[in-house]
């Protein structure tokens, strides 16, 4: 199993890039998982007192599960990876049934802030817009698709998303095997991974 871990700050594009790069790929072969499904469960707390959490720090994440269901997918076994709900600040009930495939891409802004879960990855990618432009591409997907407003989204880029991405996400970059530039689409870079993806498929 070849396992891609992109990284890159929240609005840089991961998810788009992603996209792109398994459009094409047989599904059969490709899988995704989000470091957003990874999100602790905080279910014990109000949704007042989750609104309040620093989602940009390493230690909202699970890490150990994450960890865990990556080595249970190199040993060829299904997960059950979790849903998590950006509107309720939780995890669901819910979960996918996901099975390994030939080639794993991890995607998430801390995935490459911890150690173990970096070391996994055979191949590291940073996607890099600069942070104006993630901050308007945050604006635009939080109001219309994650049930913010205008002050809530910035009141949180002051607060957390800015010093945090300069503490841990940013830092990251230097771990990266290849940096792609995506203030613009940037269908070369695309087609780049695509053809490391294919020569593993092949
Ligand atoms: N290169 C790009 N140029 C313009 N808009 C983009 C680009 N890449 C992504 N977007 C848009 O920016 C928003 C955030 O992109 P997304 O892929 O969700 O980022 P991330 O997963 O890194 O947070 C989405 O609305 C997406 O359509
Ligand atoms: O409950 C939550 C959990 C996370 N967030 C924000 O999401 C981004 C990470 O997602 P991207 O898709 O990479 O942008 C992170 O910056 C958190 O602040 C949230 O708003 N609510």
């Amino acid at each position: 199993m070849l396992i891609i871990g992109i990284a890159g700050g929240t609005g840089c594009g991961k998810t788009t890039v992603v996209n792109q790069i398994i459009n094409e790929l047989p599904n059969k072969e490709v899988g995704v998982i989000s470091q957003d499904s990874y999100y602790n469960d905080l279910s014990y707390l109000s949704y007042e007192e989750r609104s309040q959490i620093n989602f940009d720090h390493p230690r909202a994440i699970d890490f150990e599960l994450l960890g865990n269901h990556l080595n249970e997918l190199k040993h060829g076994n299904p997960i059950h990876q979790p849903v998590y709900s950006f509107v309720n600040h939780n995890r669901t009930k819910d979960t996918i049934l996901t099975h390994p495939r030939k080639v794993m891409i991890v995607e998430g802004i801390l995935i490459m802030t911890n150690p173990q879960i970096r070391e996994m990855f055979d191949i590291k990618i940073f996607v890099h817009a600069d942070s104006d432009e993630r901050l308007i591409r945050r604006l635009k997907r939080d109001i219309n698709e994650r049930g913010r407003d205008l002050d809530e989204v910035l009141e949180r880029y002051q607060k957390t998303l800015k010093p945090m991405h300069n503490q841990f996400i940013e830092p990251t970059k230097e771990y990266a095997d290849i940096i792609i530039p995506n203030n613009k689409y940037n269908t070369v870079a695309v087609d780049i991974v695509r053809s490391i993806i294919n020569q593993k498929l092949a």
